[in-house]
């Protein structure tokens, strides 16, 4: 993870950037495992159904509230202390919160988390993996909620790395520079696309799902009744973390010559 440990401009290399990537699904995975260990409580997912005490304006709900307070937290880290400390000739923000659109300052009401990650995440994995009604379990569903979200949002933050360290291939420069010069967001997508990693990806996902989402017994032995949908799992990288990472990737890199 500490790639930009001692940066310098040797210190992005895509390889790195991958196994990072590759790290994440672990944590991804067993965050969702974790979530999935409590029913859907879908109360914390409703509007207005508590107040907060010194927030009492607050009208989402208890998720975006719980959220929007560990943003909060997290903004008032800042992991590089001046620019020179950046590895990128174009400027990064803090990279641990990772929105779509990069706000320097929180506003009272934001969420920083993907928008599009959050939507996705709300309607279709927690009724997918959590069993329906509700145990009570709000609080321990709600953080769960935010360790999955935030790692998801981590992830597909990483495109900006991604994508700096594939700008910076000297065989494909002059390209990422012409398209970028022309605002041809297909043409650079084409171009940062590695189809054999994406696919090789998938199916990794899989195996992880399926061998982590299992108990293990006394014996050492395997119970292979896993604690999580495998194939949920997998298209939730399918669908959304692949593509809103060259989502990023794209926006990083029209951006990269400003
Ligand atoms: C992240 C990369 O860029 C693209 C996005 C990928 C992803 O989100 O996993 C995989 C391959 C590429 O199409 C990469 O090349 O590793």
């Amino acid at each position: 993870m500490n790639f930009l440990v001692g940066a310098s401009e040797n210190a992005i290399s895509l390889e790195k950037l991958r196994e990072v990537l590759i790290r994440l699904e672990d944590t991804i995975i067993f965050a969702l495992i974790e979530r999935a260990q409590f029913a859907h409580n879908e109360v914390i997912y409703k509007p207005g159904m508590y107040k907060y005490e010194g927030s009492e304006e607050f009208n989402g709900s208890f998720l975006e509230y719980f959220l929007r307070e560990s943003e909060k937290v997290h903004a008032k880290v800042r992991r590089y202390q001046s620019p020179d400390e950046y590895p990128f000739t174009h400027p990064l923000p803090d990279p641990i919160i990772p929105p779509l659109e990069y706000p320097k300052v929180l506003k009272k009401n934001d969420i920083n988390v993907n928008p599009k990650i959050l939507k996705f995440y709300l309607e279709h994995i927690v009724p997918a993996l959590c069993v329906p009604g509700t145990d009570l379990n709000y609080g321990s569903s709600a953080t769960r909620d935010v360790a999955c979200l935030q790692a998801l949002s981590q992830r597909i933050h990483y495109g900006k790395f991604v994508a700096e360290a594939k700008f910076r291939d000297p065989n494909l420069q002059s390209k990422y520079i012409e398209h970028i010069k022309s605002r041809n967001s297909e043409a650079i997508e084409e171009l940062l696309t590695n189809k054999k990693v994406e696919e090789a990806l998938l199916k990794r996902l899989r195996h992880k799902a399926l061998i982590y989402g299992q108990d293990v017994t006394d014996s050492g032995s395997l119970n292979n009744s896993p604690k999580i949908n495998i194939d949920i799992v997998v298209e939730l990288y399918e669908k959304w973390v692949i593509p809103l990472t060259k989502d990023v990737e794209v926006q990083y890199l029209l951006s990269r010559l400003d």
